[in-house]
């Protein structure tokens, strides 16, 4: 992955032999144990994957465009109430970035009427393309949750956050501002730590996505086509008990090119607490979040005290244990 030359975040290949990837084979083990090292000490990784076909990628791009190109009218029509679900553009503080965010996205009847939603007449190709490309982010997804919880001994502990949560598909773009305008960079997105579990991105190689360092700097990543970014949002980081570090990002855009992404996020149930895993709670490790309800926390980070606060100390005002 391209970024500041001096600075790389950790790129791990999942593109080997199926049998090598069962669990329990030395290489399993040998990924979990860098999948952890990256978690914990960068809050990312590049993920090598070979097992999305480039042409799936690209045509779920094309579809990609063609949602946002649709008429504001109709995209307002996706309205969800829950915190990233929904349409969300034509704000005045982000006035390039529009998203969606979709969930049970890998499942079509679903999937199937989001699209009726949008073109009414139906649109097979969309719908077929969008899903197959969802269930394939989703099943990489899931053995990296996999991966984190053996790199723990935890791969027993199959009701934690990290096994059971759902993907919520998430679509953005990022308009292009007018030529000569924000030569130096205009944010897109502005610095977060993402709010739900994990995320899997990838975009259409147009960059933008910058992250901070553990040292304060920010860094811009440009990801390749056959690659994927793997982000520990605030819930890991709360389950792992600190241990995994929440990667704080943004978008910037400069003029030039629009940019689109995509990415697969790991959304917890309903009624799901956030808690640290006990195991994972020790001496060395004292407990630095109190449990907490998820749905109240991603909540309050809309409210007017919650959204007045860092992004990425929202959730230790909500949960820190004050000592
Ligand atoms: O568009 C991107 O590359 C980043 C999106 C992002 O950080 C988010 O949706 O939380
Ligand atoms: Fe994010």
């Amino acid at each position: 992955m391209g970024s500041d030359s001096h600075y790389q975040i950790p790129a791990i290949d999942f593109s080997i032999n199926s049998t090598e990837l069962d669990r329990g084979t030395d290489k399993w083990y040998n990924l979990c144990k860098r999948v952890r090292e990256a978690c914990e000490n960068y809050g990312c990784f590049e993920i090598v994957y070979d097992k999305i076909p480039l042409q799936l990628k690209a045509d779920t791009f094309s579809m990609i465009r063609q949602l946002f190109n649709l008429p504001v009218e109709t995209k307002e029509k996706n309205v969800n109430p829950k915190p990233f679900h929904g349409y969300y553009g034509q704000y005045p503080t982000t006035p390039f970035y529009e998203s969606f965010g979709i969930e049970d996205s890998s499942n079509y009847e679903s999937f199937k009427s989001f699209t009726e939603l949008m073109w009414p007449d139906g649109h097979e190709q969309f719908c077929n393309t969008v899903v197959t490309m969802v269930k394939k982010m989703d099943e990489l997804k899931e053995m990296i949750e996999m991966m984190i919880l053996d790199s723990y001994g935890l791969g027993e502990k199959l009701n934690s956050i990290i096994a059971c949560n759902k993907t919520l598909l998430r679509v953005m773009k990022y308009d292009a501002p007018p030529s000569g305008q924000y030569a130096n960079g205009h944010y897109g997105l502005t610095p977060h730590t993402d709010k739900l579990v994990s995320t899997i991105l990838c975009d259409d190689q147009v960059s933008g996505l910058e992250f901070e360092t553990k040292d304060g700097q920010w860094v811009k990543l440009s990801l390749s086509p056959t690659s994927y970014l793997f982000i520990v949002g605030d819930p890991l980081m709360a389950w792992s008990n600190g241990r995994m570090h929440r990667l704080k990002h943004r978008v910037m855009i400069s003029g030039g090119k629009e940019r689109y992404s995509l990415g697969a996020f790991g959304s917890p149930l309903e009624g799901t607490i956030i808690k640290a895993a006990k195991e994972l709670v020790d001496d060395e490790h004292p407990r630095i979040l109190k449990d907490f309800d998820y749905k109240d926390f991603s909540k309050f980070t809309f409210t007017q005290e919650g959204s007045a606060i860092d992004s990425e100390m929202q959730v230790f005002a909500f949960a820190g244990i004050s000592t």
